[in-house]
């Protein structure tokens, strides 16, 4: 598991160690931690130039003392210092007297065979100012490292506020930060390693999924089981309009692990022809017998509705998607009000918009902005509707309404191809019928849809939502 922390639980678990250490400590072992991944970098230190861009707080205090450590191996080290009359005095001085060099020339950029991006860490507010600005659109010849936080990405929220310096290595302290981990702030820090600073941090707000949690969350038939036993997961989806989007989520549900999919709905006779494993009615929710799970709302056209309503009367997890979350957000969180079982929504960033003004009333907010801010999105979601929200996009972020969030970081631009939610969808609802948590089914469902993607994209691209389907594998 990755664990992110909010920079005010950085500061605390800072403070806390900084007062039984000698002063200075914990700089040394970020810039120590820090040199060592530059000197890996680098093909060889002796002679190569890096370049420091240094701001004027302590994340500029690392990358000169890291400079400093590269320039007593050999290393030609320059210094920008962005705020010249603030700079880390210390640190300054001692990579002077390393044999470093301070300099204006914005060229150094261009040429050299290393950038440092010490401009802004966890202190950083707002975007770039117009002295570091140019630096996110010069052409580098070499890797840029960032500092903690790349330049200009909200620590905290992985926002971008203008213009942020792109790295190919981010190297961070103590913790991962939740901007790290979600977009726009993921996708500009590049590859990630994590520089222990001995900090004592309590429970992670943010998480991210690896393999081998994966693994330990999975539903694997015992010796024992039977379909009843491994879940039933009924789907109530496609229409008349849509029939296609039955097909799909049936199709991502007899992958997610359940014992049995029930499908209820207009697209029954495509369904069954397509799988003939599948209990198939005409009907709706209400008459289709018992599930332990209901999936909603994908391609339900003018019938999602009442799916919904017989969905959400009943006692067990609902999963609500698609035409299912139009209807909701028409509602608002009132029609979620008795429910004594988990919901979990799973809306792409247009969809959020409208459930975020069905809940506060108002025109819905620009679908840009929402995907923008996508963490506090999903948390303001949780928490009016009590649901469990899983964002769709670049990043996936699955918020829970007691707080927990994940972040999912598989995946491939090649899923935004029309049908993979629907995919998602059946496969999401299938690992909660097989009795996963809501908060568990929701991130594993966008991790095993991810590297679903991925797997299919490796064979052929495009790729189309079936083949995602078929790619899921425990
Ligand atoms: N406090 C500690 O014990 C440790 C801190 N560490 C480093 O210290 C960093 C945090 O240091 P600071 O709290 O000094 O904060 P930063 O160095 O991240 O930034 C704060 C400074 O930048 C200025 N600033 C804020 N926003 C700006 C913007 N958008 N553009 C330009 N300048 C801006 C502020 O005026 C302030 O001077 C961490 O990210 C990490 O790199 C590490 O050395 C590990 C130990
Ligand atoms: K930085």
């Amino acid at each position: 598991m990755r664990h992110a922390h909010a920079v005010e639980q950085v500061r605390a678990a800072e403070a806390a160690l900084m007062a039984r250490l000698p002063e200075g400590t914990l700089m040394q072992r970020a810039a120590a931690g820090l040199a060592a991944v530059c000197v890996r970098l680098l093909p060889r230190v002796y002679g190569s130039r890096v370049l420091v861009l240094a701001g004027s707080g302590d994340n500029g205090g690392d990358a000169l003392y890291a400079g400093a450590r590269l320039a007593r191996r050999g290393a030609s080290v320059r210094v920008v210092l962005l705020t010249p009359e603030r700079a880390h005095a210390d640190g300054l001085a001692e990579l002077l007297a390393a044999g470093g060099r301070v300099t204006a020339d914005p060229a150094e950029f261009e040429r050299a065979d290393l950038v440092l991006d010490g401009i802004v860490g966890i202190g950083g507010r707002g975007g770039l100012r117009p002295a570091a600005a140019p630096y996110a659109g010069m052409r580098r010849s070499g890797p840029v490292v960032a500092v903690d936080v790349p330049s200009g990405v909200d620590a905290d929220t992985g926002e971008v506020d203008g213009v942020a310096l792109r790295a190919d290595v981010t190297v961070c302290f103590g913790t991962y930060k939740p901007g790290l981990l979600i977009d726009p702030g993921a996708s500009y820090a590049g590859v990630l390693h994590l520089v222990g600073i001995g900090l004592e941090l309590p429970p992670a707000p943010v998480t991210a999924l690896q393999e081998q949690d994966v693994a330990g969350l999975l539903p694997r038939p015992a010796a024992e089981s039977d379909k009843y036993r491994r879940g039933v997961v009924g789907v109530a989806a496609g229409s008349a309009r849509y029939p296609g989007a039955a097909v799909l989520a049936v199709a991502g549900a007899l992958r997610g692990g359940a014992g049995a999919v029930r499908y209820a709905g207009t697209a029954a006779e495509e369904v069954v022809r397509r799988f003939p494993e599948v209990l198939v009615t005409e009907g709706t929710p209400g008459g289709a017998g018992r599930v332990q799970a209901w999936v909603v709302g994908p391609g339900g056209g003018e019938g999602a509705g009442a799916a919904l309503a017989e969905a959400l009367a009943s006692d067990v997890p609902v999963l609500v998607d698609a035409d299912g979350l139009t209807e909701l957000a028409r509602l608002g969180p009132d029609a979620l009000r008795d429910r004594t079982a988990p919901t979990v929504l799973t809306p792409h960033a247009g969809e959020a918009a409208r459930l975020l003004a069905g809940a506060l009333g108002g025109p819905p907010p620009p679908a840009d902005a929402a995907a923008a801010a996508r963490l506090a999105t999903a948390r303001r979601l949780a928490a009016a509707y009590r649901a469990t929200v899983l964002l769709k996009g670049s990043t996936t972020v699955v918020a829970d309404p007691g707080g927990g969030v994940r972040v999912n970081a598989t995946g491939t631009p090649w899923l935004a191809t029309a049908g993979s939610g629907d995919v998602l969808s059946g496969l999401t609802g299938s690992l909660l019928a097989a009795g996963l948590a809501p908060l568990d089914a929701a991130s594993v469902g966008a991790y095993l849809h991810g590297m679903a993607g991925r797997d299919a994209a490796e064979r052929r691209t495009p790729i189309t939502a079936m083949e995602v389907a078929e790619h899921v594998r425990f």
